[in-house]
């Protein structure tokens, strides 16, 4: 579960007179997550009805100044039709507040279910949901450089250090022999555009094989546009361990994504390399939160190992397979 920042249920209902919201029903911390505090509320209205809100508190990574360019850019793609949440506004027109000390917002509730074991079609439908997001983000003023980029990688690599190895053995030579290799083969004349950079099943909903809202765009920055389907890649296409790979959803989700919005031949050369770099970069967030996640923190940490065994496949497998004919 992911609540790092516990607040008591009068706070969050007091918090919601800000808001024309109604009031506090009901407030449960929500399981799923790594990086904030999530609630979901559930309010009631003057008129009896009911509504649903989630409420973030953000935490660790999340910097309160990059708030700003994640509202913009959701109102950038929600008007352009990608089905990403909205941040409410108080009464006074503010989204960005404060609660239990932390930068906090509430934030529009979407329907549909995170799929655990995507089928081909669903890959097939998130790839088309990150083409589509990519062609609506063209045009989109902002940028943000991606902190979890190859320096990003080295300095993490660098605080991980010695503990490493108490995660598996050899682990630190590893790393360390992968990021030289990505420094030396890193492509640099791909397209960049906004990405979203985490497009993990969990933050993708779905009603059967239909997408029904894209989330979570607390990682998302500007950076090489392929690398973005590299990482969705990387989250779908294998079993949760990271030991099988399913190469029909690798074919699906590549399909899907060329189909709305195309991919270079440029892109599919450096897609293994691209690949190699998605692993490591969540082979090391992986690893940085398993060494330093507070005990009390209601989390489930999430194994660096199923990223490693990615990496390794990644670094042996035909590159012509990866995304199918
Ligand atoms: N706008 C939303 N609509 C519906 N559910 C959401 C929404 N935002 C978050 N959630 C739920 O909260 C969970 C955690 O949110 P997420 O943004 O992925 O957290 P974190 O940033 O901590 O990883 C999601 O897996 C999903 O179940
Ligand atoms: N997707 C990352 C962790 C970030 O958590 P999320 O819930 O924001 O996707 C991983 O699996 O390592």
């Amino acid at each position: 579960m992911a609540v790092y920042t516990h607040v008591p249920a009068e706070e969050i209902d007091a918090f919601l007179t800000r808001y024309d919201a109604g009031r506090l029903v009901s407030a449960k911390g929500i399981a799923e997550g790594v990086e904030n505090s999530n609630y979901l509320l559930e309010t009631t209205g003057g008129d009896g009805t009911s509504h649903r809100y989630i409420l973030t508190l953000y935490e660790k990574r999340v910097d309160e100044a990059d708030l700003p360019f994640f509202m913009d850019l959701l109102d950038h793609l929600g008007a352009r039709g990608c089905v990403v949440p909205r941040f409410i506004a108080d009464k006074s027109g503010q989204r960005l507040q404060q609660l239990g000390g932390r930068p906090a917002c509430l934030i529009e509730f979407l329907t549909g279910i995170s799929v655990t074991e995507p089928t081909p079609a669903q890959a097939r439908a998130a790839g088309v949901a990150l083409g589509e997001l990519h062609k609506a983000a063209e045009g989109f003023a902002g940028e943000r450089r991606n902190a979890l980029d190859i320096a990003g990688w080295h300095a993490l690599a660098a605080k991980c250090g010695p503990d490493f190895d108490s995660i598996a053995p050899g682990l630190g030579e590893r790393v360390a022999g992968e990021l030289a290799f990505l420094d030396a083969h890193w492509p640099s004349d791909l397209d960049r555009s906004v990405i979203h950079a985490d497009l993990f099943p969990d933050n993708v909903l779905m009603l059967g094989d239909r997408v029904t809202g894209l989330i979570d765009f607390y990682f998302s920055c500007t950076d090489l546009r392929a690398y973005d389907l590299a990482v969705t890649h990387s989250a779908w296409c294998f079993s949760h361990d990271g030991a099988a790979w399913f190469g029909e959803r690798g074919a699906a989700l590549g399909s899907g994504y060329a189909a709305a919005h195309g991919l270079t031949q440029r892109e599919r050369a450096a897609f293994p390399i691209l690949c190699r770099g998605a692993a490591l970069r969540f082979l090391l967030t992986r690893a940085y939160d398993w060494i330093n996640t507070p005990a009390d923190a209601l989390v489930t940490r999430k194994d660096p190992l199923a990223y490693l065994r990615r990496m390794d496949f990644y670094a042996s497998a035909d590159p012509a397979v990866l995304l199918g004919a």
